[in-house]
């Protein structure tokens, strides 16, 4: 991953997916390469083959199952993003909870299959307890604020500053601040209160103009990187 890390869920918006999809990623990409950084795109199953030759940006998934190769209807197993052309998931977000023995089991998987994984954490508490699985990433969102308009950053600084303690204890894990983030300022805050990165969704999927959204967010994230003196 590469710092500031910038991360967009598309959820399941009406423009997550089909030709709309294609042309936001598009749209992503274009501003991505013009600042030289990097923005993962955390997208519907369906849309991982087309974006993952699409577009230059790394696709990741927004859910595995830990089921095992075999008889189970409907699962989204980690040999198959891999093989769509994902470069990681989403795990345990807010939206789609998993329990932790399933984390345990998926991460493993997805560290042999040598996927990227984000697991997402409510509160500071599980930084640590998820941090020592060995995920590429923890994302930490107060599920009250996430689609709320209103930042992590700015309502609740004290869960980043928290986190960033909690993650230290874990070298070689990053961390990554979410829920309301709406503007390069929230983005800023977070980054300068010590977070590798952003996650963002409704910001973004709903913005007319969504480039120009994620270009203050890559504007502020490399400002606020850049004063840390942390860039990679
Ligand atoms: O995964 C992303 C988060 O749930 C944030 O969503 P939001 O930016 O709409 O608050």
């Amino acid at each position: 991953m590469k710092k500031p890390i910038i991360l967009i869920n598309f959820k399941a918006y009406e423009n997550s997916f089909g030709k709309k999809g294609v042309d936001i990623a598009k749209r992503i990409e274009k501003i991505s390469i013009e600042y030289s950084t990097e923005v993962i795109l955390s997208v519907p199953a369906t849309m991982i083959p087309i974006l993952s030759q699409e577009v230059s940006l790394p696709i990741y998934a927004q859910h595995v199952d830990s089921y095992p190769l075999g008889a189970h209807t409907g699962s989204l197993l980690p040999e198959m993003i891999k093989e769509a052309g994902a470069k990681g998931t989403l795990l345990n977000h807010s939206e789609k909870r998993i329990r932790a023995d399933e984390i345990h089991d998926a991460l493993l998987r997805l560290n042999k299959l040598g996927l990227e994984s984000v697991v997402c954490v409510d509160r500071y508490e599980l930084v640590e307890p998820m941090a020592i699985l060995r995920p590429t990433a923890i994302l930490i969102e107060p599920p009250e604020l996430i689609g709320s308009g209103i930042s992590v950053s700015k309502a609740k600084p004290e869960v980043i500053t928290n986190a960033v303690k909690e993650i230290s204890k874990v070298p070689g894990v990053f961390l990554i601040a979410g829920a309301g983030i709406s503007n390069g300022e929230d983005v800023y805050t977070a980054v300068k209160l010590g977070a590798d990165g952003i996650g963002v969704a409704s910001a973004v999927m709903k913005a007319k103009e969504p480039e120009k959204v994620v270009e203050d967010f890559i504007k502020s994230g490399i400002k606020a990187m850049d004063e840390r003196n942390d860039r990679n």
